[in-house]
């Protein structure tokens, strides 16, 4: 089974596709981080994120830590949205997520184009999203935890400018699949969201209550 979760910035994507694979014991890809990754090498190296070539230059996972915090930041997190509109960017990144995705024991992959682009083909798909001014309380409470300095109010602008970004796009956009069903977190602690996500899936797969 494949399950594909999209939603913008800080949505909670990522906690509940972690979640939806410890519950049916599935593989997780976080496919942002790859897209962070790549921005993390362009600041490293002093790469110029409005150069195409350079930026394919930068998708090179061999120096990259997926631990490290620093892919946690907004820094990477904008312009890992200015080089994620390129074409020559996403075709280098696909075969590895679509790879992960139809490996044999099935896979949960979060991000903005799984449900449409990587695995159109999944048996659920979720797109998760909540208020912008929710999402940035969210990120800046992480990304303190994380030892990362930042104020609300930027985070709140920077969240705004990367989704706008990412649903504007040429190549796959963010947008909620036909087929998606769409689970607002706003007003829901973590636990009610991870219920709630499973209640999806199980209705997806004829298993509802
Ligand atoms: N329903 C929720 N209620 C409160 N905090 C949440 C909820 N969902 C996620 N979070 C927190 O918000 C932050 C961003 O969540 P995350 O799952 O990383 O979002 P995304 O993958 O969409 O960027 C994390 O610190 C996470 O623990
Ligand atoms: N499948 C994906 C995943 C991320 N991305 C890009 O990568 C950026 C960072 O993604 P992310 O999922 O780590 O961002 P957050 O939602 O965690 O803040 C996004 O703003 C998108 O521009 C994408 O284009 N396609």
């Amino acid at each position: 089974m494949i399950i594909a979760v999209d939603g913008p910035a800080a949505s909670g994507k990522g906690t509940i596709a972690k979640a939806l694979a410890a519950h049916y014991q599935l593989p997780h890809l976080d496919t942002g981080l790859l897209y962070r990754a790549v921005a993390l090498n362009l600041l490293r190296w002093g790469g110029d994120p409005s150069d195409e070539k350079e930026a394919l230059a930068a998708c090179d996972f061999s120096q990259i830590d997926f631990d490290d915090p620093e892919l946690k930041s907004e820094a990477a997190g904008g312009v890992a949205s200015r080089i994620s509109v390129y074409p020559l960017v996403r075709a280098a990144l696909i075969k590895r997520q679509r790879d992960f995705a139809e490996q044999p024991s099935g896979a949960v992959l979060d991000g903005r184009d799984i449900g449409t682009v990587i695995a159109p083909q999944a048996e659920a798909k979720l797109f998760v999203t909540a208020k912008a001014d929710v999402r940035a309380r969210r990120r800046h409470a992480e990304l303190t935890k994380l030892g990362l300095q930042t104020h609300l109010e930027d985070v709140l602008l920077d969240i705004q400018a990367r989704d706008e970004r990412d649903r504007t796009r040429d190549m796959a956009p963010l947008q909620q699949a036909e087929d998606a069903d769409l689970l607002d977190t706003s007003e829901m602690a973590i636990d009610a969201a991870v219920q709630r996500a499973i209640a999806l899936v199980e209705a997806r797969l004829g298993r509802g209550a």
